[in-house]
């Protein structure tokens, strides 16, 4: 099954997050380059690894070492220092070992001085570029893939054929015509692209030690999916609007919640429109939260109106906490359901949820039911096994139109009708009321930060587990929902990229 450069990217960090660590995986990396060459080139004795500045380079360092301890006479050129931490830690090793002959180069001319080492190979490991290449191709890497081109010996690529693009397969300028690519983990899709056989030659596709588990559970690569970035030029609304539709007679508290979460998720506003009572109290809970007054103690009927015109207004409507199921709710929320599923982004949550049995979603529908929630929408009580839930939460994701639903328990499940992530963040503290609000403001956040709502939701919850922890881990286990709003923005800063662009 072929997977993109962003999933890959997503199951490295995933798999760092569960204990797997990253220069493992890049040993494992270079070992299964080198062990491949000398499977297919057992006579060759002069081998010249060419190194880029990435993680696709620290493999070749790797595979150079390797290679050394094999016997074989290894050349290294390395196309300028690597910047990150893990392939330095692999070029110094290099660097030591004074049975390899190791030249950095800076640029084209250094590079052009050791055109006889491109002659002197029996083998050349292509570790230039990898699912990291950016753009043109820039120097003195596209000289390297003409010298290695242009050379006479086999080559045998690391993870990509530099120059070839991981995802299309595209070769917008040149690309290395390996003999062999060595693939970790999953085939990259551009590798099995029309056309793309002519520089990959022979694939193969190595495990390196990312567990299953990796492409499953929610971590720091997921944030990958998300824009945390500001403009300088930035103005009011720019990142996002949230309007929350809840709030009854008995509940003012919920909707608040919704509100106060989204605005500690990054959106710049979030309103409140909620029964008279509900809306009074949520004004008096504080200056960041505005709230609009529905006629009445509870929603009904003749507020859908105002409420879908008002929701054009706004990127993204929560509905549910608060709503209660008294009188005309249900046939309200059913109603506003029709009228805005398909046309703004819906986070359908709490006493919504029991509306909406056996509803169609159009676009965008973001559902977070816990156990109980989930069997008032679809029937059914959601297994106790992990993998069981999994199945049955994807399942009805597919057959509620595409919708994303998030199951939320000890480990809460997501899925869109086709993929899966599973969040293990998260305390027994946060089953004290409102935690489950909290999430739904960030899921309603995050749609604002992304355009994968099945990640949006993922990441919400992760996020909200983290916070919750956090709190625990400072408060003991009696913290309340407010504990959790105020650890958001740090949870989110220690994951995001969050840049003025
Ligand atoms: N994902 C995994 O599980 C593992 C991946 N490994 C290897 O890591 C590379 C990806 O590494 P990364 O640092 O992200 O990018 P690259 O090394 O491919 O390239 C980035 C490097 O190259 C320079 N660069 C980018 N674009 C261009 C260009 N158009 N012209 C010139 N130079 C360019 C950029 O400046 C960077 O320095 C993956 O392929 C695997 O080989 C892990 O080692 C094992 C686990
Ligand atoms: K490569």
């Amino acid at each position: 099954m072929a997977i993109s450069s962003l999933e890959m990217y997503v199951a490295d960090r995933n798999a760092e997050w569960l204990g797997v660590p990253r220069l493992v995986l890049m040993e494992n990396a270079g070992a299964a380059v080198a062990r491949n060459l000398l499977r297919k080139f057992p006579n060759a004795s002069n081998v010249l690894v060419v190194c880029g500045t990435g993680d696709n380079g620290g493999d070749g360092y790797v595979a150079a070492r390797h290679l050394h301890a094999a016997g074989k006479r290894v050349r290294v050129v390395g196309l300028g220092e690597p910047r990150e931490e893990l392939a330095r830690v692999n070029f110094e090793a290099v660097r030591r070992l004074w049975g390899v002959e190791l030249a950095v180069v800076r640029d084209v001319l250094e590079l052009l001085a050791l055109q006889d080492w491109f002659l002197w190979a029996d083998v050349i490991v292509d570790a230039v570029l990898g699912t990291g290449i950016r753009g043109v191709l820039r120097e003195p890497q596209a000289t390297a893939i003409d010298l290695m081109n242009a050379a006479a010996a086999p080559k045998v690529a690391v993870d990509v054929p530099s120059g070839l693009d991981p995802d299309t397969g595209e070769v917008r300028d040149k690309a290395v015509k390996a003999a062999l690519t060595v693939t970790f983990h999953k085939a990259k899709r551009g590798l099995l692209a029309p056309g793309a056989e002519r520089y990959v030659g022979e694939l193969v596709v190595e495990p390196i030690g990312i567990p299953p588990e990796a492409e499953l559970v929610v971590g720091p690569g997921d944030f990958a999916y998300l824009n945390f970035s500001r403009r300088a030029d930035s103005k009011k609304g720019d990142h996002g609007r949230v309007l929350v539709v809840g709030g009854s007679l008995e509940y003012s508290g919920a909707p608040v919640y919704v509100a106060k979460a989204a605005l500690r998720g990054g959106v710049d506003l979030a309103v409140v429109a909620a029964p008279e009572p509900a809306a009074y109290a949520a004004k008096a809970q504080g200056p960041e939260v505005i709230a609009i007054p529905l006629e009445g103690a509870r929603l009904s009927l003749k507020h859908v109106d105002k409420l879908a015109s008002l929701a054009e207004r706004f990127d993204v409507v929560a509905m549910g906490p608060g709503l209660g199921t008294e009188g005309e709710t249900p046939d309200a929320v059913r109603e506003l359901f029709n009228k805005l599923a398909g046309r703004k982004p819906l986070v359908v949550d709490a006493d919504a949820i029991k509306a909406l049995r056996g509803v169609e979603a159009r676009g965008v529908v973001v559902f977070t039911p816990h156990a109980g929630e989930f069997k008032a929408l679809t029937g059914v009580e959601p297994p106790a096994d992990l993998r069981a839930r999994a199945e049955v939460v994807k399942e009805w994701a597919a057959r509620l139109g595409g919708a994303v639903i998030l199951l939320k328990g000890r480990f809460d499940v997501a899925s869109d009708g086709q993929r899966v992530k599973i969040n293990a963040t998260g305390t027994p503290a946060m089953t004290v009321g409102g935690t489950g609000d909290v999430l739904t403001g960030l899921v309603a956040a995050f749609l604002t930060k992304s355009k994968d709502p099945l990640e949006a939701a993922a990441v919400a919850a992760f996020v909200n587990g983290l916070a919750g922890e956090e709190a625990a881990a400072q408060l003991g286990f009696h913290i309340t929902a407010t504990d959790l709003l105020d650890r958001i923005p740090g949870v989110v800063k220690r994951f995001a990229r969050e840049q003025v662009v």
